[in-house]
Formats: C-alpha cells, structure tokens, sequence
C-alpha cells in the first residue's frame, strides 16, 4: 500500500514539473485578464463539476475572502452553490443548464467565467461558455487530457491552462496549485508585491 501512496506522490510531482514548464505564459495571461477585469468592475464567475465545484469554490472564498495577505474583498461568484437554483434548473430544464442559466442572468461584459473541467468535456461547463461569450465575457478555463469540446469552443480572446495529464486527479491537483497562483498574482497586481 506504501508503494501505491509513493507512486500518487511520485505521478504529482511528475505532473507538476511538467506544468511547470508548460503552464507559466497561460496562467501570467489569465491572471492579467482577471486583473483587468476587476481593474474596471468586473467580477469573476466559476464553475464546474465533483472536485472542480471544489476548486471554483476554493478560488471564489479566496476572492471575496483573502488569499495570503490583508486586502479588499475582491468580487466573486461559484455557481456550484445555490442548491435551490441548481436543483430547480436541473428539474426543470436540464444538468446541462445549471451554470448557463446562472450566467444568463449575472454575467455581464467585461466579467470573466472561470471554467473548470479536467475532460474538457462537461455540458454543463460547455454551455457555461457558450453563455458567456453571449454576454461578451471572456474565459478562462482550466482543462486537461486533450481539452475535450471546450477547448474548441474558445477564441484568441479567451485563454486555456491544459495541465499535461490523462489522470483526472493528477490534473486536478495542479488546477488547485493554478488557482494559488491565479490569486497570488491578481494581489501583487492589484497590492503590490510583498
Ligand atoms: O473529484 C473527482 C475525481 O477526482 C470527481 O468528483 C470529478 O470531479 C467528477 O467525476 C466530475 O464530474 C468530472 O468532470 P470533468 O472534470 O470531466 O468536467
Ligand atoms: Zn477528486
């Protein structure tokens, strides 16, 4: 079992060092449009499904919250909270639904959707995007494997951060490392550096 706990250790640091290499333009780009954003009023919508409606969570708290320092609240919505909303779309209309419907009524030009799927090919975060580039918002998604349906939805506007793994849980480990990063940049741009 020892070896089997080694080995997970082992496949993340791997995926990381890989991510590493690749990753850093994307997230400095994401982190740039997100400060823009909030720069002129804007705010960040999140999204996704099982351990990415963690992570949408995790980045919103840290948002409206704080991250590693005393700042201003920053604004931030995961759409993967309101169970009322969620449930009576879904029962209503359709899974697929849940975050478009969200979007529709809350996103406006110049907020930005924070999507967050591994396969790339969740329809309820596919619709996300699709809702968003309706209300003119630009996109940020977290992916991985080959991008999936997302990945082909998005326009030079927009930026992609493909973690360079097949296993969800090794992508979704570095999702959250992105995340990190996201909000430790977006406090030097807008606080300065510490
Ligand atoms: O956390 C995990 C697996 O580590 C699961 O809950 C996982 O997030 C769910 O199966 C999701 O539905 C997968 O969706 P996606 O990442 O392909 O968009
Ligand atoms: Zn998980």
């Amino acid at each position: 079992m020892q070896d089997r706990i080694i080995g997970h250790f082992g496949a993340s640091i791997e995926t990381k060092t890989l991510s590493a290499e690749e990753l850093p333009p994307y997230i400095e780009q994401a982190a740039q449009l997100m400060v823009d954003a909030l720069l002129h009023g804007g705010k960040i919508l999140s999204c996704g499904n099982g351990g990415s409606a963690g992570d949408s969570q995790h980045f919103s708290s840290e948002l409206l919250n704080r991250f590693e320092r005393e700042r201003p609240s920053l604004p931030a919505i995961a759409l993967t909270t309101d169970t009322s909303t969620l449930t009576s779309i879904a029962n209503d209309y359709s899974y697929n639904e849940v975050f478009s419907k969200q979007i529709r009524a809350l996103g406006n030009q110049g907020d930005i959707l924070l999507a967050i799927s591994t396969s790339g090919n969740s329809a309820n975060v596919v619709q996300a995007i699709q809702a968003a580039h309706e209300r003119d918002m630009i996109v940020v998604a977290l992916s991985g494997k080959d991008g999936g349906h997302i990945s082909s939805l998005l326009t030079g506007a927009d930026v992609e951060i493909r973690v360079p793994a097949d296993v969800t849980a090794r992508i979704q480990e570095v999702h959250l490392l992105v995340i990190h990063c996201l909000c430790d940049l977006i406090d030097c741009a807008l606080f300065g550096e510490d």
